[in-house]
């Protein structure tokens, strides 16, 4: 398996209301939006927020020559006389250290003028008041600004904030950052069979979207702030999508064209405009992305919930990347272990384990079914063409 660039491609013009290709539906979704505004939080609150300005160094690191061993630093070569003791943090100002004597240091403590290296306990040996060892200049030293000079560049914006983001930044002296905060996103699972507790019976169906939001949501980078489960019927659709006040709308069943399937119909009244309205992909091809007349987008996901993963990894991903204004994230790539057959015209998202750097198709993929799912590493993404797909596919990571 290995990692390479999206690329970005131009969308060919197509007859209006026809379903989209899986590629271009993505690209279509991740050029929807404008990236949400910028906002100033703490260091401890922007973890999992996206860098909305190139993070610069505030300062060299370190800060000042430093030992990098506990240890004696010298002066020229030895041997030396040892002279009083230097720990990290200790800001007394010591006076040079002349050629042939030494300060007993420990790792971060500041090193006086003179010093031209440092000798580890270990390599060193002190007998009849002297001490002796192999004392390579330079050696062990850190010298300021070594690791990062002031006004560096460290970080580009887009860059996901993650933990080792927090480090860096908190070391080289930030206190807050300029962020936009992970999307919010708001989900209205929909359907009068459903039920959220208790065995499944007749006309009972248990609720298998709404508990896969939260994580994949997440996963894909935005926050799940509400989560409704609403009966079927136009009017309880309207009534929700003018009280959900997130960043993406998510609605899930209802997608179709039957008796009960409002979502689009509902949708058109509020003044919506359908920019997917369809995709060629197996299982999933019902979803739609809608713009609503505010700019803000609904994704509208199959009921049958394997279809409903597969929707949410194909539009929301690329939608709050764009909102986040998040740079390219890595597609990665690897082999079938087996041939799968690619369908005429719709793109296959196969679940599939990765070992060995191949992926191998674990079955039980019915779009009603999330067992292969919940078996999976990622969804292989098998283009159309009628034939057994060669080389390699692209993957969708399932969290977790
Ligand atoms: N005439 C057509 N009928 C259907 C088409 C089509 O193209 N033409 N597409 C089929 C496909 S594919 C799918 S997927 C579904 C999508 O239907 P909806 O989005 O309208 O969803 P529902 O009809 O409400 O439900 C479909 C199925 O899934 C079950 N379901 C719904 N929500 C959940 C949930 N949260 N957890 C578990 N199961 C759920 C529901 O009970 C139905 O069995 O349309 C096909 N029909
Ligand atoms: O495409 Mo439906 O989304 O097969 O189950």
């Amino acid at each position: 398996m290995r990692q390479r660039e999206s690329s970005t491609r131009s969308v060919p013009v197509r007859r209006q209301g026809a379903a989209v290709p899986w590629a271009e539906a993505r690209i279509i979704a991740g050029t929807a939006v404008q990236p949400l505004p910028a906002t100033e939080v703490t260091v401890g609150q922007a973890l999992g927020s996206t860098l909305a300005e190139p993070l610069h160094a505030r300062a060299a690191l370190p800060v000042q020559d430093v030992s990098a061993m506990d240890g004696y630093a010298v002066s020229g070569p030895g041997p030396w006389t040892l002279h009083g003791r230097i720990l990290a943090g200790d800001r007394r100002s010591y006076p040079p250290v002349l050629p042939g004597t030494a300060v007993e240091v420990a790792t971060g403590a500041a090193l006086p003028p003179g010093v031209t290296a440092v000798l580890p306990y270990e390599a060193a040996h002190r007998r009849d008041g002297l001490l002796r060892g192999p004392a390579v200049p330079g050696r062990h030293v850190r010298r300021r600004g070594e690791d990062c000079r002031p006004g560096q560049l460290l970080l580009p914006a887009g860059t996901p904030v993650t933990p080792a983001v927090l480090g860096i930044a908190a070391a080289t002296g930030h206190d807050a950052l300029p962020v936009r905060l992970p999307p919010s996103v708001a989900a209205a699972v929909t359907g009068s069979e459903l039920s959220t507790a208790g065995l499944p019976g007749p006309g009972r169906v248990r609720d298998a979207v709404g508990p896969m939001l939260p994580g994949l949501v997440d996963a894909l980078g935005g926050t799940l702030v509400r989560r409704d489960l609403l009966p079927d019927g136009a009017e309880v659709l309207r009534e929700w999508l003018g009280g959900a006040t997130a960043d993406v709308l998510l609605l899930s069943g209802a997608t179709s064209r039957g008796a009960a399937d409002h979502a689009r119909p509902v949708l058109a009244a509020l003044g919506a405009r359908i920019l997917v309205p369809g995709v060629r992909c197996r299982p999933g091809h019902p979803q739609f992305l809608a713009l609503l007349p505010d700019g803000r987008c609904a994704v509208g996901l199959p009921g049958n919930p394997f279809a409903a993963m597969a929707a949410l990894l194909t539009l929301l991903g690329p939608l709050l990347q764009a909102l986040a204004a998040g740079r390219p994230r890595p597609v990665r790539y690897a082999r079938l272990a087996v041939a799968v057959p690619a369908h005429p015209v719709d793109t296959r998202l196969v679940p599939v384990r990765l070992a060995h750097g191949r992926a191998a198709p674990v079955g039980h993929d019915a779009p009603s079914l999330l067992l292969g799912a919940a078996l999976a590493d990622a969804l292989a993404v098998v283009p159309p063409g009628g034939g057994a797909p060669v080389g390699e596919v692209e993957l969708l990571p399932l969290p977790g």
